[in-house]
């Protein structure tokens, strides 16, 4: 199996991570969530729970540091994971409102900056995305999102491919359905997993606009999402009820669309009625180039 084709570290090329377009899962990194959970087995049950919905994860043995941000006005969750040994970074789904809360994090938990990566789970129809502006605070940090989405961007993602910061990759899964180009990342170790707006917590993202395709939806969940293991922790790109984080198993028996048949999900889908987003006009031309890259930038204005 062909490992690292594409180099996107630092040298020549200055790009942020290595892209590994092979779908090769590193077995070393495997199971490092569980030997934590391993080692607080013995902790008091009300620890272990508390660690498991701990937004803050750092992650002494393992060296992963990990970070879960919100942006109030669109309800969106950013993601920041990085290697605590090297500081290599990656940023899921950056919000233009809060370019300079997540730049200034960056800077101050002295992550590298030119191994910062935005990283987009799809082209967003609710708000702008980051990744234009901390291309300009961030010097050296690159683009990323599926080839799929359309969307211009210095790495073009596809099914498979590794976008690695350090010891620790996230494998890309592509998860149609949303829109044609949603990608869900997954940790090497399968401990975690960003699926985007496929899959929300006891939700799913609407299929009424952008490609949207419930059935298309209902088969990416199920055979991409659903098959990782139960424990895995299931992080979405939004939530409209003040909850942060969700398990693969309680996904799998709690999620009152995903839980029907492909027919009834169907029907749901095509029956949610919900409002345009009040962005879509704006942000979905801003994302097909990854957002604005003018620190000027004002929604009344622009
Ligand atoms: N009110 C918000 C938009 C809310 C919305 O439509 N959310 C999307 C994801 S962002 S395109 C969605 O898929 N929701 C699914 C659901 O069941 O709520 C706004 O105006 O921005």
């Amino acid at each position: 199996m062909s490992s690292a084709v594409l180099r996107t570290s630092k040298p020549a090329l200055g790009f942020a991570s290595l892209v590994r377009l092979a779908g090769q899962s590193n077995g070393s990194q495997a199971g490092l969530t569980r030997t934590l959970l391993g080692s607080l087995s013995s902790c008091h049950p009300l620890h272990r729970r508390s660690w498991r919905h701990y937004s803050v994860r750092m992650d002494q043995r393992t060296g992963l540091l990990f970070r879960q941000l919100f942006e109030s006005q669109s309800s969106t969750y950013t993601y920041l994971l990085a290697d605590a040994q090297t500081r290599e970074a990656v940023l899921i789904d950056p919000v233009l409102e809060t370019v300079e809360r997540d730049a200034r994090l960056v800077e101050d938990l002295g992550l590298n900056l030119t191994i910062a990566d935005p990283v987009n789970t799809h082209c967003h129809a609710d708000h702008i995305t980051g990744t234009g502006l901390l291309k300009k605070r961030l010097p050296g940090c690159h683009s990323a999102i599926s080839k799929d989405s359309g969307a211009t961007a210095d790495i073009h993602l596809k099914e498979g491919d590794r976008v690695t910061f350090g010891k620790y990759s996230l494998e890309a899964r592509a998860t149609p359905g949303h829109t044609d180009g949603c990608m869900t990342f997954v940790l090497n170790d399968q401990s975690m997993a960003f699926t985007g707006d496929a899959l929300l917590i006891r939700g799913c993202g609407r299929t009424d606009f952008q490609q949207g395709c419930a059935s298309a939806l209902y088969e990416s969940v199920h055979k991409k999402i659903f098959t990782l293991p139960g424990e895995c922790l299931v992080y979405p790109a939004h939530d409209y009820t003040g909850q942060s984080v969700s398990t693969v198993d309680e996904e799998r028996r709690l999620n009152p669309r995903l839980t029907k048949s492909l027919e009834e999900f169907v029907k749901i889908m095509n029956n949610l009625n919900l409002p345009k987003p009040k962005q879509i006009d704006v942000a979905v031309p801003a994302n097909l180039v990854c957002g604005i890259q003018n620190d000027h930038y004002c929604a009344d204005c622009d």
